[in-house]
Formats: C-alpha cells, structure tokens, sequence
C-alpha cells in the first residue's frame, strides 16, 4: 500500500525535524501519549469492527467540544482535533459566546442539485483510496435540515452525526490496515447533496505552540478553504502553509485549471517543493486532487472527529468525504452506494457556462449527472423565461377546447403521428396512461418518395397549413402556434449545445457526435403537451408507466407545480423530480446511450397521476431525435479509458421492468422510432 513506508512512530519527530527547518514548533512525543490517555466514552457508540482500532473514538467529543468552546482565538471550524485542545499553560481560556456560523439554508434547496461527482484524482498522488462516499441509508434520506436538529449541538451536530461517521468510518471494508496506536493531523472535506462543501482538519501543530500561537489549519485560506466549488485542507510545514496561503491559492489555481488537464497531476503551483512537504486535499464537485507528504507526524483519527464539525454547513448527510491523513488508505474500498442510490436529481447551472473559470466544473458535473443519474435539471437554461410563461399560460386553454376541436386534429389520422391522443389511448407495458396530449413536431418536408422505407413517413409537416394541419385553429387559440415554434426554436438549439456539451463531458471533441444529425431541413424533433388529470377522473394512478425515452436527449418542462415525475435509480428506488421553475429537466434517451456504450445512462422513469381533488398536471417533453436512416450499432466511438473507467465504478444498474428502444442495436433509428410508436 502507499503509505506502507510511513516512518515509525518513533522516528516521527525525528522526520519532522529534519523536514520542518522553519518551523519553530517542536512536537513533544510526551505530550502525545497523554493525550491518547484522555479518551473516554460519553456516548454509546455503535460497535466497532473488530480489528478496528479504539482511535476511532468520538468518546471525547463532549468534552472536545465544551473545552474547545472555551478557548481564545481557535474558534473555528478547522479545530477539531482533542490534541489540538492541549494548550501549554495553566492560564484558564476566557469564555467566549458561542457563535452560530451555520448559513441559512432554505427550504427550496431541498431539491437543490447533487453536485458530488467521480474523484479524478492526481495521478502521482498515492492517496487514491482516500476519498471515501459516505454510506447513506434510509435514515440519511431524511436527515433533518440542520436547524431542526433535536438535539443541537454547539456546533449544529447532533450526537448521531458522530455515530453516523463510525458507521461510515468503521464499515467492514473500512478497517484501517494498520492499528492506529496515535492521533495526528487530519482533514476533512465533505459534499451533501445540495452541493453544500464543508472542511474541518484537525492541527497537529499545537504541541509546543505558546497560549494564543494560532496554527495553520485554522486560518482560513491557508489550512483550509472552501467556496462554492471547491474545498481544501492542507497539513504539513505550518509555517509555510501560513505564510503563503496555501489552501486558498491551490483553490485560485484550480478554477483556472483547464479541464484537460483532469487526470493529470499538474497542480499548478509555484512550488512543488512546498507541496512535497505537504498533505493537501482538494475537492471540487466532479474532480479533486490529493497530494501526501513523505513525513508523517504520527497516525490519526481518520477524520472522525473532524467530520461532525463539517454539520452546520451542510444541510445533509455528505454525500461524499474526503480525508487527509495517513491511514486514509484503509477506508476502502469507497461506497459507492450513495451513488448507487441517488436520492435526487441533480441542478446544473448553465450560467456556469459563461465563464472560464466555471465552465469545467458544469462539465464535471454534466459528466456525474450523464454517467451516474441519466438525468438532471437546468436552471438558468436560453430560453426566454417570457415565451416559457406565454407557453405555459396556453396549456390548460389548449386542453380545454371543444372536444370536437380536439378530434379534428387527431393522431389517429395523422401519418406522421402529430396532433391529439384522447384520455387512456396510450399504452405503456400493456396498460393505459392516465394522460390527454398533443404531439407537435419542428418543421419539416417530408421527402418520402415511393420505394423508400415506410418508417421515413414518421416525420412530415407539422408547421405548414398543409391539410390535414394538426395544429389547433388559430381563431380557437390565437397566437399559440407561434408561440409553441418560438419555443421549440430556442429548445432545439439549446438541445444541439447541449450535445456538444456531452461529447466534451465524454472525453469526444465537442462535434464528437454531431454526425448523428442530418441536416437541418431533414431533422424533425418532437414535442408533446401532456396533462394528467387526477386521481379524480382516472381509474388508476399511471400517468405514464414506466420507461425509457428513445432518440438522444429529452427536454422537459414541468409546466405546473406538481409533482409526479420519479426516476429509477440504480438500485430500482423511484426517486421525486419536482417541477422547478425555469428549469428543464433534461434525459437521456436510449439512442444516447447507445452510441456512447452505456456512459451516458437512458434511465427509466414514469409520472404518477395527481392525487384526489387536484388540479391537473401539465407538461411539456421536447424530444431530440437523431437521424432515420442511421444504425447505431455502426458508428462506434472511442471514448477515454479514464471515462470507461467511472461507468464501471458506477456498476450494472438494478433491471427494470421499463418499456424499451431494445432494437437500436439492429435497426435503423427510424424504424426503432416507428416501433416504439406502434407497439
Ligand atoms: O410528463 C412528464 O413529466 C414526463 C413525460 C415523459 O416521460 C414522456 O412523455 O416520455
Ligand atoms: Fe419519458
């Protein structure tokens, strides 16, 4: 194992003196052993594994916390560390209030996005099994947001969190390989759901500081850093770290960072001496960096401790952590289960897109969300909000047309499969869905001539006042047509970046996949208005059963504030997508994942009708076809073996019982289209 050469504990100090000229700080062994003396055991803990070391400890965590509270200067997230409370001196610390640094979190970021991603991790670093997801269960579903705590601590933590980290810390596979027999040094970078980072890191550096000597893990920027990408904890020359802001300036490099670079090992900074010198771990949703030193002053905790002092900053259990310290290695594997069982559905910013500095990380997440979810929400996307609210406002006024107006323009006459679908005509696996719709389409001319296949007659006018027009009359809905093209102008460009965007994401050029496109006149993309009534008027609750979209990407917007939609996550949970304003929420089709060997996840999901004495739900999918005449099977892409790579971190997901696109394998897209229609 990397660390396996760590120097002993007892030529530690004799290391740290050697390789810490600057430092004035001297470590006192004596001072080490006592403190590993002081543990004792308030809470009632869950068992450790056997073989785990009793350093796995949040014994003192009450009293960690009391006496930390009490003490001058080092009121700070980043002291957490019970050796950090052994001041030299006998002087009582002063009190001091207590001071809430918890963010206000808000309700809305319940749904908020899900930025953990895969770790790309340097490649000279040996750290690569210190990243770690955090075990969820059932009850970290719901954990409580942190101002509802029942037990609040002074720090936000309640006593389950540090129970919590046992059971992530102290998992079977998580037993460290070496007996910790001594505390050290260690930080902690954790990530929630919502996107929420959080650091905490323990200081080795107290021993033999003078009363009031303030250490480097505290200080914001230098030991520590976190902003709303990233998040740092360094350990190492303290000194050093200190002097030149660390944390904060590997944070700076690292939005500069182009993407390509991910996988490498270049950290861009002026001194690789100093990061030699150094532990440094660096989180950025989608991507971090792990750099060890060659010196260790002694073993650790294993961010235990720490991790709890991470709680007020986020609003849930972390999704993932990642520690610094010597025996992180032996908290392996990971658990993917967290990403296993996403538990939401990510919110990409596509104003994130606008910026250099914040373009990779949308990549990165775009990169998560593709591989690992197959779905994510939009926000900010370059749709008008204004022709979103016109659109919207027609929706219910379109359903409410005379029946007989409906009838006129029915898919059932429609050759191209445009127009209106009656209440239950629609059948998913067998049995009906509980929704009226509209099927509308971008312009196109057909250019079916006789003797070319049938399933080219798929797509055909939809824009024209060719008859029959499957548009609603203009004198019934005036202005809606225009409307509705305006729209589904802006969402098929919007589709055609979009794919750009994924091909880069993928490790492709960006026009990677533009050869699945005929050109423009010869394209046709789809969308629908769907209303679901509910429960009221429907004899069951399947809005729309289970399945998976064809084509390449689908655009939905929720067009009322419903909720209804679930996905399927990997292991077979259905998981909420609740409507978002001004968001879209995007999904891979089956045609998608095709062509890129399953990295980019088609994922099965249904809509369940509303409940008894609600109002209908509305929605508008937008659905990106690919061309007709194209076998998929044919065009094989080569993708970046460090990509292959995270779709078999991800694993197999669970079988679901989802209607199918299962013929892209053999037949023309076409065709597979005509199929899903029909059957
Ligand atoms: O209406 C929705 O929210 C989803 C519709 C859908 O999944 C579909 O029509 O393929
Ligand atoms: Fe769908």
């Amino acid at each position: 194992m990397p660390f396996d050469d760590r120097p002993t504990e007892s030529n530690d100090s004799l290391t740290l003196l050697h390789l810490k000229p600057l430092s004035p700080i001297i470590e006192q062994a004596q001072l080490v052993g006592d403190q590993r003396d002081r543990r004792v055991s308030p809470v009632n803990l869950s068992p450790l594994t056997p073989g785990t070391p009793a350093s796995l400890d949040h014994g003192d965590h009450a009293s960690t916390y009391s006496t930390f509270l009490k003490r001058p200067l080092k009121r700070s997230i980043s002291q957490a560390s019970s050796r950090s409370l052994r001041t030299v001196g006998t002087d009582p610390a002063p009190t001091l209030p207590h001071l809430d640094l918890r963010p206000p979190f808000v309700a809305s970021h319940r749904a908020g996005p899900q930025l953990f991603s895969t770790v790309y991790e340097d490649a000279v670093s040996e750290c690569t099994d210190s990243f770690i997801t955090a075990r969820t269960d059932a009850a970290s579903d719901h954990s409580p947001e942190p101002n509802s705590d029942p037990d609040p601590h002074p720090f936000g933590c309640t006593v389950e969190w540090p129970l919590r980290v046992e059971a992530t810390m102290s998992a079977p596979n998580a037993v460290p390989a070496h007996p910790v027999t001594h505390l050290e040094t260690v930080g902690v970078i954790a990530l929630d759901m919502h996107g929420h980072l959080a650091a905490a890191g323990s200081t080795g550096g107290v021993l033999g500081k003078s009363v009031g000597c303030i250490g480097d893990t505290c200080v914001i920027g230098s030991g520590l850093y976190t902003d709303t990408v990233s998040a740092l904890v360094c350990s190492g020359a303290g000194d050093i770290i200190l002097s030149i802001a660390v944390a904060s300036r590997i944070a700076a490099d690292a939005h500069h960072e182009p993407l390509s670079a991910l996988g490498a090992s270049n950290l861009i900074f002026p001194s690789r001496e100093l990061l030699r010198t150094m532990r440094c771990a660096r989180y950025q949703p989608g991507w971090a960096r792990m750099c060890r030193v060659d010196w260790m002053i002694g073993p650790q905790h294993m961010g235990a401790s720490v991790l709890p002092l991470c709680r007020p900053f986020l609003s849930q259990w972390p999704l993932r952590i990642c520690t610094v310290s010597q025996y992180c290695h032996a908290i392996l594997p990971g658990h993917y289960d967290s990403v296993d069982n996403f538990s939401s559905v990510p919110v990409l910013d596509y104003a994130l897109l606008s910026s250099p500095a914040t373009r990779p990380t949308f990549i990165a997440h775009l990169r998560n969300a593709l591989i690992n979810i197959g779905f994510l929400y939009l926000s900010h996307p370059p749709v008008t909000p204004g022709d979103i609210d016109t659109l919207v406002a027609y929706v219910p006024r379109l359903f409410a047309l005379p029946q007989e107006s409906k009838g006129a323009i029915q898919m059932a006459n429609s050759q191209h499969f445009l127009g209106y679908s009656r209440l239950g005509v629609e059948r998913t696996k067998g049995a009906s869905d509980q929704r009226e719709q509209f099927d509308f389409a971008t312009p196109h001319v057909n250019v079916w001539k006789e003797g070319d296949p049938e399933f080219l007659k798929l797509w055909g006018p939809s824009q024209a006042s060719i008859m029959p027009n499957f548009w609603p009359k203009e004198e019934e809905l005036p202005g809606f047509k225009d409307t509705l093209l305006r729209y589904l102008d802006q969402v098929q460009k919007l589709s055609y970046e979009f794919i750009e965007l994924i091909a880069e994401a993928l490790g492709l050029s960006p026009h990677g996949l533009d050869h699945f496109f005929d050109p423009d006149e010869l394209m046709q993309h789809r969308a629908k208005i769907v209303k679901y009534p509910s429960l009221d008027e429907v004899p069951s609750d399947q809005g729309v059963g289970p399945h998976f979209d064809g084509g390449f990407l689908t655009f939905l917007y929720q067009a009322s504030s419903h909720p209804g939609l679930q996905v399927q996550n990997l292991s077979g949970q259905w998981i909420d997508v609740p409507p978002i304003p001004y968001t879209f929420v995007i999904n891979i089709g089956k045609g998608l994942e095709a062509v890129t060997q399953g990295l980019a996840r088609a994922t099965s999901h249904r809509v369940l009708s509303p409940a008894k004495g609600s109002t209908p739900r509305y929605s508008i999918p937008f659905f990106q076809n690919i061309g007709q005449n194209l076998r998929l099977s044919e065009s094989v892409l080569q993708f970046p073996p460090e990509v292959l790579k995270l779709k078999e971190e991800r694993g197999e997901p669970a079988t679901t019982a989802s209607a199918n696109f299962s013929e892209y394998d053999r037949e023309p897209s076409g065709l597979v289209q005509l199929i899903g229609r029909v059957k």
